[in-house]
């Protein structure tokens, strides 16, 4: 099972794009060329068939560039207020791009409550399979202006944690969490250049979540922690996941083509099947400890 084959028949992909990726680090206002370049290539997936989802960050980034703050703000109530100018912003610019090739776009904003609220889950995937059905390409952020998860205690909402909900939500295949950094190391490669690239990971456990720490920029936000935490919803919900480097926004090509590019965490499925694969002995272990499981259950009912 290699990575050509796992990545090549993807259908429905979940594309989250942080801060850092759509922006200019220095000035935090919008970069037109990559974002155009970047709806593109979303269309031309589209073109070849596959249904995508846009989980955009950049709200607070581009609402704090257009009001000319220029330190990151420290009230929640300008938070939220960087949020609410930079939301419309960034939509416009994206409707604006769809628009260009006739592909819609909706804006689906999500709090917590969409998540963990059976109700309001199911109204959310409705609406997110309506979409589909529609051929609209959605484009998802927190609520920022009105929810506190994200801005305040950065973990449920952080955008890689939603990205990683929505595409459980909604069935995905793949999740690609494009970053500032071209995916995980053993530790922070800004803090400790002794750190290495780890290309694939077959099972997450305590070491790996570890080695992930958080952001370095005065941008992001979740750092590494927060995308280990998305690969371990995804990659337990039946999906693969990769982290890229957004530098190169052509990357998402090249990791729907299966090049290595990347860190690949494969879905509990595939990472059993690679394992197996590495070791035959475990995989005859794993098949007979099976069987035995299930001639017990049958004799005791
Ligand atoms: N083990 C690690 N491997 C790679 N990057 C790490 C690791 N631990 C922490 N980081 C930090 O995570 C950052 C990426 O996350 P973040 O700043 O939230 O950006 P984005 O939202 O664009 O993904 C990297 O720039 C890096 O400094
Ligand atoms: N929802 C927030 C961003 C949250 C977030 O996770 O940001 P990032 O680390 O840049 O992906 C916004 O749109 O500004």
């Amino acid at each position: 099972m290699d990575r050509k084959e796992i990545l090549r028949q993807k259908k429905r992909i979940v594309i989250k794009v942080g801060t850092t990726t759509i922006t200019y680090e220095e000035t935090g206002n919008i970069n037109l060329e990559k974002l155009e370049k970047f709806v593109r290539i979303l269309i031309n997936l589209r073109n070849k068939g596959k249904e995508v989802i846009v989980v955009s960050s950049g709200a607070v980034g581009v609402g704090r560039a257009a009001l000319g703050l220029g330190k990151r703000p420290d009230t929640e109530a300008a938070k939220q207020a960087c949020a609410a100018v930079g939301q419309a912003r960034l939509m416009m610019i994206y409707e604006k791009l769809f628009n260009e090739y006739s592909q819609l776009t909706a804006q689906v904003l999500l709090t917590k409550e969409s998540v963990t609220n059976e109700e309001c889950r199911k109204n959310a995937k409705r609406t997110f399979d309506e979409l589909f059905r529609m051929n609209v390409v959605p484009i998802v952020n927190e609520n920022d202006a009105i929810s506190v998860d994200e801005l305040a205690y950065g973990n449920f909402g952080d955008n890689d944690t939603l990205a990683a909900n929505v595409a459980e939500m909604v069935g995905a295949d793949l999740l690609i969490l494009m970053s500032d950094i071209e995916g995980l190391y053993t530790d922070d490669p800004k803090q400790n250049p002794r750190a290495r690239f780890i290309h694939t990971v077959v099972r997450i456990d305590e070491k790996l979540e570890r080695m992930a720490k958080g952001a370095s920029s005065d941008f992001g936000t979740g750092g590494m922690s927060t995308k280990v935490n998305a690969a371990k919803i995804v990659t337990s919900s039946g999906a693969d996941m990769v982290i890229a480097s957004g530098d190169n926004i052509y990357a998402i090509n090249d990791i729907m083509a299966g090049k290595k590019i990347g860190t690949l965490f494969l879905s509990k499925e595939h990472g059993k099947a690679v394992e197996d694969e590495l070791s035959p002995e475990r995989a005859q272990f794993r098949r007979q400890s099976k069987k035995a499981r299930k001639s017990e259950n049958q004799r005791s009912s």
